[in-house]
């Protein structure tokens, strides 16, 4: 028997006779994986949540707790979703791919979490406006927030950051870590007790499978370069998507959780490069690509050196990594849009007596 409570779970009410309380630890496609008291389970949803749900977001994800349906030879039946205490949602465009409806609907991409941990790098295109707004989307979803600074190691004396931090968000619990080193990870500790539960919000590239590596204790994601190109390898290692700490915390990391932390990639790229950006009005072409353009401003900045060769440079890798992070993007919310239109015309199909019109 498994204790259900060191997975979060409080108990509710009253249970219907023959349902079994669970946690959603894995989605793919529509079948769900969930742990019960009696193990785990592979289980689908029962038909009634296509037909009645207001919207996407009355669908169970990982993170909920629901009541099933056992069954021994089979998928079983989820048959309720539980009230859920916090959650992260996003914008899904699926219904206009597959022509069903005409709103925006709401997809929720985690439920049932304690933290959000909001991880940010260091570096000189740290700005305080973006870390404030993963905050807002962090109070909002229910969680308590908790700022991470990654990538401790490489900042070098990170006390003046830190108390920069400190002092314009006051009311937020701030630590450095370092995933490679270990430096700051116990601090972490008073967060990650039993059956709690944490999320991570931030910006492809900032150590947010690094950081769940370190906390498992061993290898979960792959962890690759942010240049890497190909977006379908990364993560092979395992599909779990609600990981069990050594110390009993849970962490939920789901593909549409990492989406939330690309919002702002471009945003921030101009905040932190405001300086080369403004060259670009003096550029006699309103489409210079600055490359061997007559009349470029950037080119002549970079001749006679008040534009910096290396900050260019690192302009350009930065535009490049924000397009790689849009690519991607782009790809997940077309695989998703695919995979749901299919499941809408399914759910057609069936409607219409198995024919499909
Ligand atoms: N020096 C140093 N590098 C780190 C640390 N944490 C992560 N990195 C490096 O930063 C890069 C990105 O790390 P990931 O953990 O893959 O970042 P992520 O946030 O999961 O990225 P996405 O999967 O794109 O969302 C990798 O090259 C890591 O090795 C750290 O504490 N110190
Ligand atoms: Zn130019």
């Amino acid at each position: 028997m498994i204790d259900l409570k060191t997975y979060g779970y409080t108990d509710i009410e009253e249970i219907p006779s023959g349902l079994l309380p669970g946690r959603i630890t894995e989605l793919r496609r529509e079948r769900f994986t969930v742990i019960t008291a009696q193990g785990e389970v592979t289980a689908v949803l029962k038909g009634s949540f296509y037909h009645s749900a207001e919207s996407r977001k009355d669908f169970p994800c990982v993170g909920d707790f629901v009541l099933l349906r056992r069954n021994e030879s089979g998928d079983s039946l989820i048959i309720t979703l539980l009230p859920r205490r916090s959650k992260f949602s996003r914008a899904n465009y699926s219904g206009h791919a597959a022509g069903y409806t005409k709103t925006i609907l709401e997809q929720v991409v985690a439920t049932n979490f304690d933290y959000v941990f909001i991880l940010s790098f260091l570096n000189r295109d740290f700005n305080v406006t973006r870390m404030m707004r993963y905050l807002t989307q962090a109070r909002q979803s229910g969680g308590q927030p908790v700022i991470i600074l990654t990538k401790a190691d490489l900042t070098g004396d990170f006390s003046l950051p830190l108390a920069e931090v400190k002092q314009s968000i006051p009311d937020v619990p701030v630590h450095a870590v370092c995933s490679h080193n270990g430096l700051g990870l116990n601090e972490l500790d008073a967060y990650l007790m039993p059956g709690r539960t944490v999320v991570f919000l931030g910006m492809s590239g900032v150590g947010k499978s690094s950081l769940l590596n370190a906390l498992m204790e061993r290898k979960v994601m792959t962890v690759k370069s942010i240049r890497e190109d190909d977006s379908r390898g990364r993560h092979t290692t395992t599909h779990r998507q609600l990981f069990m700490l050594p110390s009993g915390a849970m962490v939920i990391d789901t593909p549409g959780m990492r989406e939330l932390g690309l919002f702002d990639a471009d945003e921030g790229i101009r905040a932190g490069f405001s300086d080369v950006e403004e060259r670009f009005e003096g550029c006699r072409f309103h489409d210079c690509r600055h490359e061997s353009e007559p009349g470029c401003a950037v080119l002549a900045a970079l001749a006679d050196g008040s534009l910096p060769r290396e900050r260019w440079e690192r302009y350009t890798a930065q535009q490049h990594e924000n397009k790689f992070v849009q690519d991607k993007t782009g790809y997940l919310i077309h695989k998703n849009a695919r995979s749901q239109s299919i499941a809408m015309q399914r759910k057609q199909t069936k409607k219409n007596g198995g024919w499909k019109k």
